[in-house]
């Protein structure tokens, strides 16, 4: 099998399933014998599809006489894949990507050969002729189909950040997102790990806000490294990182984190409690919790311990109890499209009543297990304001006893602004769209 049936395959199943991009890019190419360049040329497809889907489905529309609706998916899929190649791979000449996919349709779907052939072929003598409405014309549309953005998305942005910022940020999204670590300081210094990865051949740079930060380059199968292994350094992207910062865990002190899986945050606290006092790890999904379990094993963690509990419930054994607890939760994951560019698709605009419902509802129940001037810290990896700032105004209505608290002083001088909390956005940070809030229990 080569790299475009694999990318083929994977697209269905992310489209048929609802997948997500990584975890079904993982399942399809794990165990598989692939050599690095192919392996590398089916992601590249996957991404770039998802990322320009709209626009590919803006040609496809243009030029085909059957409706979208009534083509196969896969052979739809193979359409996009072979657009992507003609249009954004200059590696790949124009005629070996239409010969691929006409090769791929036979075996996929015999009878649509001609069809694949007839509408590349058609691009091929076209394109110069396909026009997207312009921005003047009508801006969403313009908007929505260049950068692969739904309507609905582009006109809730415009109408909160304007024209200048929306576009940065729908560009930024579509970008491949830098490989962000973290060291395990448990294991080895920063110093240390950047030696033994040069030693690899491993590209590796700094230009970090968080100390233990590194930035690697042209690597696809990282899980496999034997410094992975050994536990000298987590896959964590730098926005996250400063959640664990700003909560500031201690050594002594017992902390619950009650959305924890698959426990990047939960075992960047333990590596600043040097791997002592307690962290509670809970989250509702009892395989999600093994994550963490191998994570802390991998990493020489000890000090987790995880249990399946649902934050819509309150425990009763646990209140007052914590000096520490984060509620890092689920959400739209608007800010990491770049990462999960199928999220553009598969979220609706009628989904934040939802999700903000649980999240204030986690919230309240997670603020019942905080000492008498101990700390809650919310977070998300998103950039919708309802689900963020949002959520702390409606908390705030409800409970006095907590302070919102200036986290500027837990960043670094390049991120603090005016705002008490932190909002991070890809096309100004260069990380995920991430949210934090550091709160005090007063009373
Ligand atoms: C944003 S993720 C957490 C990521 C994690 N903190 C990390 O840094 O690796 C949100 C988590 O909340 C969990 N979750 C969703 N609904 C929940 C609920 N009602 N109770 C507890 N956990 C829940 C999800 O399974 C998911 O693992």
């Amino acid at each position: 099998m080569n790299a475009r049936k694999y990318a083929l395959n994977i697209l269905t199943d992310i489209e048929e399933n609802n997948a997500f991009s990584n975890i079904a890019i993982n399942k399809h190419l794990r165990g598989e014998k692939l050599s690095p360049i192919d392996r590398r040329l089916t992601t590249e497809i996957v991404y770039g599809v998802l990322e320009n889907k709209i626009y590919l489905d803006f040609i496809i529309s243009k030029l085909s006489k059957v409706k979208m609706k009534r083509i196969n998916i896969r052979v739809l899929n193979i359409l996009r894949i072979g657009l992507y190649q003609i249009i954004y791979l200059d590696k790949i000449p124009e005629f070996a990507a239409v010969n691929e996919s006409v090769k791929l349709v036979k075996k996929v779907e015999y009878k649509a050969s001609g069809f694949v052939n007839g509408i590349l072929r058609s691009f091929l003598r076209n394109k110069n002729n396909i026009k997207v409405p312009s921005l003047e014309e009508d801006k969403v549309t313009h908007l929505s189909i260049t950068y692969s953005h739904p309507k609905w998305m582009v006109k809730k942005w415009l109408k909160e950040f304007g024209q200048d910022f929306t576009m940065r940020l729908l560009k930024a999204n579509n970008e491949t997102p830098r490989l962000s670590i973290r060291t395990n300081t448990l294991k080895i210094s920063k110093k240390q790990l950047i030696g033994k990865l040069l030693n690899d051949g491993i590209e590796v740079y700094e230009d970090t806000y968080v100390d233990e930060a590194l930035y690697i380059r042209n690597l696809t199968n990282i899980e496999e490294l034997e410094l992975y292994k050994k536990g000298y350094f987590q896959i964590q992207d730098e926005s996250s990182m400063f959640v664990a910062h700003v909560l500031d865990p201690k050594p002594d002190e017992f902390v619950i984190d009650v959305c924890a899986a698959p426990g990047g945050k939960t075992t960047h606290m333990a590596q600043l409690m040097q791997n002592k006092g307690q962290i509670l790890a809970r989250d509702i999904y009892k395989h999600k919790l093994k994550l963490i379990k191998s994570n802390a094993l991998r990493l020489g963690i000890t000090n987790i311990k995880t249990e399946v509990f649902n934050a819509k419930e309150i425990d009763p054994n646990l209140l007052e109890k914590a000096d520490k607890v984060l509620v890092d939760a689920p959400c739209s994951g608007l800010g990491i499209i770049r990462r999960k560019p199928e999220l553009k698709y598969n979220k609706r605009p009628d989904d934040t009543k939802e999700i903000t419902k649980l999240q204030l509802e986690i919230l309240m129940n997670a603020s019942k297990y905080v000492k008498k001037d101990g700390i809650l810290v919310y977070s998300t990896c998103t950039i919708e304001k309802e689900e963020n700032i949002g959520i702390i105004e409606r908390f705030m209505k409800n409970n006095s006893n907590f302070e919102i608290l200036d986290i500027n002083d837990s960043l670094p001088l390049k991120l603090r602004r005016k705002e008490k909390t932190l909002q991070l956005y890809p096309h100004i940070h260069g990380t995920d769209g991430f949210f934090i809030c550091k709160l005090k229990k007063k009373v």
